[in-house]
């Protein structure tokens, strides 16, 4: 069973081979335990062996690899799961191809009954968001935190927060109820990336206490 709870880091658009790969572990040692590889590049070889890579990584740390859009590449590259969005192919498509053990989240932008849909179709979490202005997508709709709360008492299954988290602000989100932070360049454009992985760590455990 995985464990969707805690930081959920997400890959940067431009970050690429060993620098990735560093940066990634050291959010990793930092105590993140679920990544997303996001890579909306056309070079399919290429993102294999970097999803793939990414794999071995994940592995090590016993986290968990999930593959934005492309259930292709999760099945190629031996990822645990997908991410879906409204443009991307259909919850019950990704379940028959990928099978009951795979992990599949859920875009729910600002949409309660969308998130109701899902969990009713077996998704195994779904994200709402942006939560604060992105700079990663400048035009996503945006979920703030009174939405977060209403999805915690209306859905029983895991929540990702998505859009404009970082270290600062993320104790306001986590206090809502959500099970998970989606984060790129509130982590990626830090300074020092481990650093803040493990302070959303830290900031997770004192809201929740050591498992
Ligand atoms: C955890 C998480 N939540 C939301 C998204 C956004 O997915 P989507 O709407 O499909 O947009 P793209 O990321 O594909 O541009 C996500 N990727 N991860
Ligand atoms: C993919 C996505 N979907 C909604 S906001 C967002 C970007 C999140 O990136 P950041 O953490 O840099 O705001
Ligand atoms: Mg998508």
């Amino acid at each position: 069973m995985h464990r969707l709870s805690g930081l959920y880091a997400i890959t940067p658009r431009n970050l690429h081979g060993p620098a990735l790969l560093e940066q990634v572990e050291a959010l990793l040692r930092g105590g993140c335990r679920i990544l997303q590889y996001r890579d909306k590049s056309q070079d399919r070889e290429q993102r294999l062996n970097q999803a793939r890579d990414l794999g071995t990584l994940c592995r090590k740390y016993q986290a968990l690899l999930i593959i934005n859009d492309d259930t292709d590449l999760c099945q190629a590259s031996g990822a645990q799961g997908v991410h879906l969005g409204e443009d991307d192919m259909s919850l019950e498509q990704a379940r028959a191809l990928l099978g009951p053990e795979a992990v599949i989240g859920i875009s729910c932008y600002n949409d309660m009954e969308r998130a109701h849909q899902a969990s009713a179709q077996g998704a195994d979490y779904v994200a709402f968001g942006a939560v604060f202005p992105s700079s990663t997508k400048p035009l996503a709709r945006r979920a703030g935190l009174e939405l977060l709360r209403q999805a915690r008492k209306e859905l029983s299954l895991p929540l990702v927060a998505i859009g404009g988290i970082t270290p600062e602000n993320a104790p306001s989100v986590i206090e809502t109820g959500v099970d998970m932070l989606a984060m790129i360049q509130g982590l990626f454009a830090q300074p020092d990336p481990e650093k803040a992985a493990r302070r959303i760590d830290q900031t997770f455990k004192a809201f929740r206490g050591n498992p």
